[in-house]
């Protein structure tokens, strides 16, 4: 039991140090802001230099240098894109003159070519600031830890006509993955246009916008009654989609409530209790696949990557890919990492199945749900009755950008 409970303190400090280092980027941001004026000290290395400002030492190559050069010859500020041929630096560049002046840092190249960049760009900019901050804050959550959030649903006027709306909205989907509008009218419409506040629709195999029920109609479980387990979907697209959005507009019968869980937090847990098979599970590539072939839909869809994917220079967690149903042949994985990655993928389905893991919700007419398909499975209860769900994708990248333009942190 203590253990237990250690193990618990241990996790949510894990989980929330996400967050606290966006903070202290910020508040570190704010610190190199308002001293402008502190001057700062340069050391000259012998390919680069190093530049003490406003907190640990920070290091700059010259080639780097010369490539970020935001001189107008060099950088067009009007289209953020670069004008210089990187390939026509010298890679053994180096400054003939080192300056730092009004909060500047002035390089004077070889044949005259001044750079000058801000200190605080710098900051923003090196390899030292990135490395200890998120590239995304979340919220890694169980069913309580969500519940007891108590994260207001947006509402459909509101959402539809007021940018702020939406801006709340998208921040809660960031941190926790999952978000959700009420009062939405129950049409295919409406759920259009709710999404199109958010993003542009990822178009697939299965339409734009989709509305399915128990039919049978294509070549999958989800279009039947029979209840579903925790999975992603599109596993088996090199890039699966990044949002999936659900609107349950009908439904007259029993059972067929929604699971979600979130899979980050779980996958956080077997890194905490095993590292090795948090590793395994990183670094194996397996395949998933969608074969269909019917009179009205052929379709061989094959997509290879490992079950949880991480970014090399942080390790934090961007993608999961997870559906047992969808999983193809394992042939990617030397004979002796096969049994241990079984038994990595048997930890990672314990925590995806601790039922204090699992937040049940009964979609109902007017709700829509959006999902980050890259982090929270779904799976559903099995159901009798007609139901009728409506939705579609979305492009992660494309959601990660209004996010960003509303000024974000994505
Ligand atoms: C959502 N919609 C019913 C349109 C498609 C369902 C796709 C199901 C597939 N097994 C997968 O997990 O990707
Ligand atoms: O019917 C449901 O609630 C969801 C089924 C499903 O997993 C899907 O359509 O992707
Ligand atoms: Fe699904």
């Amino acid at each position: 039991m203590l253990t237990k409970l250690l193990h618990n303190a241990l996790k949510q400090a894990q989980l929330l140090s996400g967050v606290r280092n966006t903070l202290s980027l910020w508040s570190h941001k704010t610190s190199v802001r308002a001293c402008a004026a502190r001057s700062a000290t340069f050391q000259s290395l012998e390919d680069g230099l190093e530049l003490n400002y406003g907190g640990a030492p920070m290091r700059f190559n010259y080639v780097w240098l010369r490539d970020h050069c935001r001189s107008a010859s060099s950088y067009n500020s009007s289209t953020n894109q670069r004008n210089l041929d990187t390939a026509s630096i010298d890679l053994t560049i180096r400054p003939d003159i080192t300056t730092v002046e009004d909060g500047h840092l002035i390089l004077t190249w070889p044949g005259g070519h001044v750079s000058k960049y801000s200190l605080s760009w710098l900051a923003e900019n090196s390899y030292e600031g990135k490395k200890q901050s998120t590239i995304q804050p979340r919220i890694f959550w169980n069913s309580d830890i969500y519940k007891n959030a108590n994260i207001p649903s947006a509402k459909w006027d509101t959402f539809m006509s007021c940018d702020d709306e939406v801006k709340k909205f998208l921040q809660n989907y960031l941190l926790y993955g999952i978000a959700f509008v009420d009062d939405v009218p129950a049409t295919v419409e409406a759920t259009e246009a709710v999404t199109q506040r958010v993003s542009l629709i990822r178009e697939t195999t299965y339409g734009r916008m989709w509305c399915f029920t128990s039919d049978l109609s294509r070549g999958d479980t989800a279009y039947s009654q029979l209840g579903l387990d925790r999975h992603t979907d599109t596993s088996y697209f090199h890039e699966p989609c990044g949002i999936q959005v659900f609107h349950c507009l009908k439904h007259e019968g029993t059972g067929g409530r929604n699971l979600l869980v979130d899979g980050f937090y779980a996958a956080e847990t077997v890194r905490q209790q095993s590292p090795e098979n948090f590793e395994l599970l990183a670094r194996s590539p397996i395949r998933h696949e969608y074969i269909e072939s019917s009179d009205n839909h052929q379709n061989h869809m094959t997509g290879f990557g490992p079950l949880i994917n991480v970014y090399p220079w942080n390790n934090e967690m961007y993608l999961i890919r997870y559906n047992n149903y969808d999983r193809s042949v394992i042939n990617t994985i030397p004979h002796d990492l096969v049994q241990p990655w079984y038994v990595a993928h048997r930890e990672l389905t314990k925590e995806l199945r601790r039922p204090e893991n699992e937040l049940w919700v009964k979609l109902t007419p007017g709700k829509v749900i959006f999902i980050d398909n890259w982090r929270v499975m779904h799976g559903r209860e099995s159901f009798t009755g007609l139901r009728q769900l409506c939705g579609c994708y979305l492009t992660r990248d494309d959601v990660l950008s209004s996010a960003r333009c509303f000024g974000l942190h994505a």
